[in-house]
């Protein structure tokens, strides 16, 4: 067998920290090295492994870097992200980035320190979100130029604790779509008043926070006559967590570079 992976979670007692520490206390390839939040957490000093709901990990959440580490699955917030690059920019370490609502100046750092460091960065570490974002861009293609034209809309629908909108998945799937279609697309956040009639260059977007959906996007292709929905749902974290632990193991022995869900899962 091989030596497990000393794994440190950033965002550790969050809803998503929780379950990648759940996840990779139940893996051999694995072994909890730090579960990391904010000095500030009121969890500070509870065993991350009780915090997840699991056994004892005889690890505690710390704010504390530890050193060695051979990756880190980070699930924060935006606001923790410069030094989550720095930390691991400091220590060498392979990084996956899960938190969405990054600002462009966050975007630009995560592809400086890609220059020294293999990451993994996606909005959505689900396999079902990342084969609809394929599949969306075939509809599109084919519908590109059609007839009476296609209205290309996005919802999302997510737990009313969220705290950015849209969702960075809806945001990238808005983003490949507009790959297929001629450039000029423009993105609609939300429709309000006399909006007029809509136009045939625009992606609409919605986000509706309702409860505790974990996640569903929903790409509705609007024609003449018909309409395809394209639905993606999470019934449960877990496949976000298990796709950021995948993507972990990918990172092993890979070298420098800005890598996404699609290379992780071989759909590039
Ligand atoms: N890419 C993906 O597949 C997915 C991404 N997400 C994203 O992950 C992020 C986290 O989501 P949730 O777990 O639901 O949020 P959450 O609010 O439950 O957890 C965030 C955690 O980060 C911690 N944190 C805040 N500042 C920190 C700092 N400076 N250092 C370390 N930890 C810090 C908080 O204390 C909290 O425990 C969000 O941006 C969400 O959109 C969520 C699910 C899937
Ligand atoms: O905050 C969440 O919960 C989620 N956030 C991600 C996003 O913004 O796209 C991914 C997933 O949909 C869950």
């Amino acid at each position: 067998m091989n030596t497990p992976i000393q794994l440190a979670v950033h965002g550790a007692a969050g809803r998503m920290g929780r379950r990648v520490v759940a996840l990779a206390a139940a893996d051999p390839d694995f072994q909890i090295a730090a579960a990391i939040d904010h000095a500030d957490n009121p969890h500070q000093g509870e065993d991350a492994g009780s915090l997840a709901g699991i056994n004892p990990l005889n690890q505690t959440l710390v704010s504390q870097w530890p050193t060695a580490i051979d990756a880190v699955v980070d699930f924060s917030l935006p606001q923790a992200i410069d030094d989550c690059i720095a930390k691991c920019l400091f220590a060498k370490v392979p990084l996956v980035v899960a938190t969405t609502g990054l600002s462009d100046s966050q975007k630009s750092s995560l592809a400086k320190a890609a220059e020294s460091l293999p990451i993994v960065w996606a909005p959505s570490m689900s396999m079902a979100v990342n084969l609809s974002m394929k599949v969306a861009q075939q509809i599109t293609e084919k519908m590109a130029g059609i007839a009476g034209g296609v209205d290309i809309e996005i919802i999302e629908r997510h737990h009313r604790y969220k705290a950015d909108a849209p969702s960075g998945t809806a945001l990238k799937f808005g983003e490949l779509i507009a790959e297929k279609l001629a450039d000029g697309t423009k993105h609609v956040h939300g429709r309000e008043g006399h909006t007029g009639e809509r136009t045939q260059n625009e992606i609409g977007y919605h986000a509706v926070r309702v409860g505790d959906n974990p996640g569903e996007h929903t790409i509705v292709f609007g024609m003449l006559g018909e309409k395809i929905e394209l639905n993606v749902a999470a019934s449960n974290r877990d496949c976000y967590a298990s796709g950021a632990l995948a993507a972990a193991k990918w990172l092993q022995g890979k070298g420098n570079g800005l890598y996404n869900m699609f290379d992780v899962l071989g759909l590039s």
